[in-house]
């Protein structure tokens, strides 16, 4: 069949199997010219591996150390005559690549939060790999059964204690316009740390750890955001940003549980906003996204999730000068997008933007074909005319 995007609001419910093995290709070969990374991981266990961040670290490892990988996602795979979502043809792409290159792959679709997939998973450590020695967590998630409880918790983007008004962007038609959101209350606030928190990465390293599937010194890491303060209210003040503390202080106790073993470590590193699946259905941010790929285009700063992954690893993880953490612990590869005359010049661009200048003073047009990408749209050297079969098995 002929695919085509078909978007709805913040979601592309086609995707081209082709174009994102052009993307992941793109990926690969940016780590690769940049040649190994010393030191680097070599059996490596990526949580949320399909897209966005995760794909990019399970990259980096794979394509700039060797690593070995096992891969845990949740994506629809294709049919005969229906498309899969992208991280489905992504992790095809992916798996290819690696075992081509010589490299072990394995990958579990399934739910990351219950118990059944932790077992498969720590089993397959168990017999092919012994024990792992980088575990990234990078889920971002609408929901989460609790494996002990069986509750359906489901996440949520809204403020806390207050009404929030501001400027978002509809992506698709174009429009600027004021949102106004309606604080969370008490159900909604735990709910979206029940999904967003910690105790899941917790759960996973608990478990890694009393099998004693860790190598000694073994890291781990997971992603959070914190952003300028325009969108504090949403992001970093909101329901998410309290997720993300619990993220935090999880964070601490698995350093913990890590320095006791051969002195490991875990942390957070702070990554910029990025356009991907989970940052397009976030109020506010997309527009804020689109007007800091603007300025930091111009400056000759912009990074998408391979270079700050690839950057993460090799200046701070496995070489250069080692973690260089802020005042609360955490690393920051949003310096970037967080440095003064960046966020000056946002906040002063901020006010004016309208849905008539939309296109002159922000970057939507790059925000629009990041967002396509995404689903393997736009990518050069790929014929959308020509008829495709949307159904890709993922390798053995
Ligand atoms: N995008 C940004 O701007 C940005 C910036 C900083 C930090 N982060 C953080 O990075 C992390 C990853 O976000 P992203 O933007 O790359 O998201 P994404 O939507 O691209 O990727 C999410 C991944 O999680 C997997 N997943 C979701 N639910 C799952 C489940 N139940 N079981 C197994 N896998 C599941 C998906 O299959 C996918 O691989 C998040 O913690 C996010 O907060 C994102």
């Amino acid at each position: 069949m002929v695919i085509k995007p078909k978007v709805r609001g913040f979601v592309c419910v086609t995707a081209h199997p082709a174009g994102c093995a052009a993307h992941v290709q793109e990926w690969i070969d940016y780590v690769k010219a940049k040649g190994p990374v010393k030191n680097g991981p070599k059996k490596v266990l990526v949580i949320g591996s399909s897209t966005g961040y995760g794909l990019a670290s399970r990259i980096s490892a794979a394509f700039g150390s060797g690593a070995a990988t096992i891969g845990v996602f949740f994506e629809r795979p294709s049919e005969p005559d229906k498309t899969a979502t992208p991280g489905w043809y992504n992790t095809a792409a992916f798996t290819t690549a690696a075992k081509k290159a010589g490299l072990y792959v394995k990958n579990f679709n399934g739910d990351a939060f219950s118990d059944q997939l932790k077992t498969d998973v720590l089993a397959a450590i168990k017999a092919d790999l012994g024990q792992i020695d980088l575990v990234v967590y990078s889920l971002a998630s609408p929901r989460r059964t609790h494996p002990k409880t069986g509750v359906v918790h489901k996440s949520c983007l809204k403020p806390v204690g207050q009404t929030y008004s501001n400027k978002t962007v509809d992506t698709d038609k174009g429009i600027v316009s004021t949102i106004t959101i309606e604080p969370a209350n008490e159900a909604e606030i735990a709910d979206t740390k029940a999904v967003m928190g910690g105790e899941d990465w917790e759960m996973w390293i608990n478990a890694l750890d009393e099998a004693k599937l860790l190598a000694p010194g073994a890291t781990s890491v997971a992603y959070s955001y914190i952003g300028p303060e325009l969108t504090w209210p949403i992001y970093k003040n909101g329901t998410i940003g309290l997720a993300k503390n619990d993220l935090e202080r999880a964070g601490k106790s698995i350093n913990a549980t890590l320095k006791t073993n051969g002195y490991g470590r875990a942390f957070i590193s702070v990554n910029k906003a990025l356009v991907t699946q989970a940052s397009s259905a976030i109020p506010v941010v997309p527009l804020y996204i689109s007007i800091l790929y603007k300025i930091m285009k111009a400056k000759g700063s912009h990074e998408g999730c391979i270079e700050q992954i690839d950057r993460l690893f090799r200046t701070q993880m496995f070489g250069g000068t080692g973690l260089d953490f802020d005042d609360a612990g955490r690393v920051r590869i949003d310096d970037w997008e967080m440095k003064p005359d960046v966020q000056a010049e946002v906040a002063a661009l901020w006010p004016e933007v309208t849905t008539e200048n939309l296109a002159a003073l922000t970057d939507i047009a790059g925000y629009r074909t990041e967002f396509l990408k995404l689903f393997g749209f736009g990518l050069p050297g790929i014929d959308y005319e020509a008829d495709i079969d949307p159904h890709v098995e993922l390798p053995a």
